[in-house]
């Protein structure tokens, strides 16, 4: 179990868990439209085995029983993702109800276990029709995200605890238009350049939108990792700070600073959308808390022949999770301590941190990551980090994008051919320190 105590960590925090719709929902049907996920798995060679969301953890129809399992876990909150498709097919325009009513469904059965919602508007699943357009590579993404964001709040905002725009723009931007490891798959710096503004662009937009609407709470949930330099050497040294800019400040300087780091900026400036810094006002709309997605650390080394960033990732010598990430908690207090120190004041969230096993309900390992991270916590709180809550990722097993199924990081284990969903001993630490007790309904 946790070494650590449920009072540690202050009277009004909150412990979640978090999935995502395109992850766990399944439920292709109900007039729910293409996603850019759709298409980027059915296409030979992007994800393990090929693999798609199509079934997922088939949450569409289980999920009382998943909130159930929430409730049981004790947990205060969970977090979620609307799928856009499903609410609005083609992107813009038409509605689709039984999206409406099936979101109605999930808010208030999260209401009647007294599980606080914690919404995130876009988890990458952009509607295929928008992609079409150019997806985010048009500007116009900013206003049609917004209108989907107005849309979101007036059928449920009154019951959502706290609203995210974004999860993880890096990922939306860089991992999908440079690395061309996620969806749309795109290797191309003009694309990456573009995309890492409009992404922040629409957040922006989308804030800008809901507050006029009376929105509340409202936030990002950026990912992050602390780079390291695979030896003391300047060079490596100067890799691991690029990547840093690559991986971190972009995000943190845009939404907090009002401005992109130069030294990314340097490698993107040649492609960035004409004018991008007339948006910078947007992009730094002020926000009321912020989401902090942390796993792992990177090394890295100089690399000239890398191109247009010239560093490579090393492979480091701590133990690692199934994924093959090292498992490094002292990274989520550097993280915590570093962005409430030197970005903003405003409340923190870790909305999202977890390890991937590849089989099994007995998972000592992943108990012993979570009472390590959960430790870091503590530890940045001590040193004036303002952190309000923590969500595992993730409630489920489930679809891990281009990992497809293998990569487990649920607390319960789900068996995909009979969607039987079964607590692992991992989620019976957290029963024991949320509710003291280890029971299931
Ligand atoms: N990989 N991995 C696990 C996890 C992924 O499953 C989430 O959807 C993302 O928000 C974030 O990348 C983290």
């Amino acid at each position: 179990m946790f070494s650590h105590k449920r009072a540690d960590f202050g009277e009004d925090f909150l412990f979640g868990a978090a999935t995502a719709a395109y992850q766990i929902e399944g439920g292709q049907t109900d007039g729910r439209g293409s996603s850019i996920w759709d298409t980027f798995s059915t296409t030979p060679g992007n994800v393990h085995n090929s693999e798609t969301g199509k079934f997922a953890c088939d949450h569409y129809n289980r999920w009382p029983e998943d909130l159930d399992l929430l409730a049981d876990g004790g947990f205060d909150a969970y977090r979620f993702s609307f799928a856009w498709p499903r609410l609005i097919p083609e992107g813009v325009g038409q509605v689709n109800q039984k999206g409406v009513d099936f979101y109605d469904r999930l808010i208030d059965g999260m209401l009647e276990r007294g599980l606080k919602p914690f919404a995130t508007l876009y988890h990458w699943d952009l509607p295929s029709a928008l992609q079409d357009k150019g997806g985010w590579l048009n500007r116009d993404i900013a206003d049609w995200f917004a209108d989907y964001a107005v849309m979101v709040h007036k059928n449920f905002g009154d019951r959502l605890e706290t609203t995210a725009t974004i999860n993880e723009p890096w990922c939306v931007a860089f991992l999908s238009h440079m690395l061309g490891v996620h969806a749309p798959g795109y290797r191309d710096i003009r694309a990456a350049a573009r995309a890492s503004h409009h992404v922040l662009l629409a957040h922006g937009t989308a804030i800008n939108a809901l507050r006029a609407e009376g929105g509340k709470n409202l936030g990002i949930v950026c990912n992050f990792e602390v780079a390291q330099g695979a030896t003391g050497k300047p060079e490596d040294m100067g890799a691991a700070r690029l990547w840093d800019g690559i991986f971190n400040r972009w995000y943190l300087d845009g939404l907090f600073k009002g401005k992109y780091p130069s030294d990314v900026l340097a490698h993107f400036a040649p492609h960035m959308p004409d004018d991008f810094a007339d948006d910078m006002a947007v992009v730094s709309t002020p926000i009321d808390w912020f989401g902090v997605n942390y796993y792992t650390r990177g090394l890295y080394e100089h690399a000239p022949e890398r191109g247009a960033f010239p560093l490579r990732k090393v492979d480091g010598p701590l133990e690692k999770t199934a994924i093959g990430w090292e498992i490094f908690p002292e990274g989520l207090e550097e993280i915590l301590t570093r962005i409430s120190a030197d970005y903003t004041d405003i409340p923190l969230y870790v909305t999202e941190n977890g390890m991937a096993e590849i089989e099994g309900t007995d998972d000592p390992r992943r108990i012993a990551y979570y009472n390590g991270h959960l430790g870091a916590v503590l530890a940045a709180q001590k040193r004036g980090a303002d952190v309000r809550g923590y969500f595992g990722w993730s409630l489920l097993d489930n679809y891990e994008w281009a990992e497809g199924y293998d990569k487990r990081f649920g607390l319960v284990h789900v068996d995909y051919k009979t969607q039987k969903r079964t607590p692992k001993s991992s989620y019976r630490a957290f029963q024991s320190l949320l509710t003291g007790a280890n029971r299931s309904r």
